[in-house]
């Protein structure tokens, strides 16, 4: 087992890791540790412990890790695991992924296998970047551009809170447009495509979302302005969000994202700006989950 840690994500993760090394130490295993040294260094990581044989890396990180060693193990046999270390760590609510270090370590010597199928967003200049939760472009997205990243570690996910008010007033909700599998483009000020059902954490966001089956859900805000927005980051500690008028949340396998100066963000990293296709990923992961 190689553990991938990414000594910039979250807050009190040197403690947390160790808490979490010493569980998987007393169950008898002798767990490797890589850091990282910077972004996207994990998938070179998870790419070369695929590569040698390693059946499983964990993720110990936030959901950008995740995505990174999951795009490192692309395609490879080797298992992914998670050590919730992140700030928002959707994923591992999402999963059932306990964040209690010594729990989840646990669940990384006693799990059980369960396959996630990622989304992966391909850029206009071609790059592409995988993701495992969500990606967002829009109001989301502008807010995690523009995160400063003292007040990340400072406040954890307070800062998105703080960061989301300063940007109701100066974000300029551009419209841009979401075609899904094919259809007619519709207008629209933001647009989340989701694997899973959560969202900043263990908000509700998408009901009807299955990470483990094929597609996404998309979330589409026609309606822009700093009243709309600020009217859904209040439902969404409610787990209103889907529920509210002006919110269209539709199944898609294809999605064409098209506009200028969009802001884009996956798994809370910025990524880019549109256009931007996101399609599933070639191949599933399989992950190691709590049973049951
Ligand atoms: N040594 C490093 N220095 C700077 N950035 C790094 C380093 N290692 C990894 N990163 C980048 O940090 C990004 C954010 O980390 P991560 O998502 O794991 O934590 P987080 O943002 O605190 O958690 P969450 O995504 O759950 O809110 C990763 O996508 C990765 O590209």
């Amino acid at each position: 087992m190689l553990i991938v840690f990414n000594p910039t994500a979250g807050r009190r993760r040197h403690r947390r890791l160790a808490q979490a090394l010493a569980t998987l130490r007393a169950k008898g295993l002798r767990p490797e540790l890589a850091e990282t040294e910077r972004p996207g260094h994990a998938i070179a990581l998870a790419r070369e412990a695929a590569w040698r044989g390693c059946p499983l890396v964990v993720a110990a990180g936030g959901d950008g890790t995740i995505a990174e060693v999951a795009a490192g193990l692309a395609g490879s046999s080797a298992g992914l695991g998670i050590l919730p270390l992140g700030t928002a760590n959707v994923l591992a609510w999402e999963l059932g992924v306990p964040l209690a270090p010594e729990a989840a370590a646990t669940v990384l010597a006693e799990g059980a296998p369960r396959w996630l199928r990622p989304g992966v967003a391909r850029f206009g200049d071609g790059r592409m970047r995988l993701f495992v939760q969500m990606l967002g472009a829009g109001f989301d997205a502008a807010v995690v551009h523009r995160l400063d990243l003292r007040w990340k570690r400072a406040l954890g996910r307070g800062a998105y809170v703080l960061q989301g008010m300063r940007e109701l007033g100066r974000y300029p909700f551009p419209r841009f447009t979401a075609a899904l599998d094919g259809g007619p483009a519709q207008e629209v000020t933001s647009a989340i495509v989701t694997k899973g059902r959560l969202y900043a954490g263990r908000h509700l966001l998408a009901p009807a979302a299955r990470p483990g089956e094929p597609g996404f859900q998309v979330a589409l805000f026609p309606r822009g302005g700093a009243l709309a927005a600020a009217l859904y980051g209040a439902a969404l500690p409610l787990d209103l969000l889907p529920r509210l008028p002006g919110v269209v949340l539709l199944p898609a396998r294809r999605v064409v994202l098209h506009g200028e100066e969009v802001p884009v963000q996956a798994d809370g990293d910025a990524v880019g700006r549109l256009p931007v296709v996101v399609e599933e990923a070639a191949s599933p992961i399989r992950m190691v989950l709590p049973r049951g």
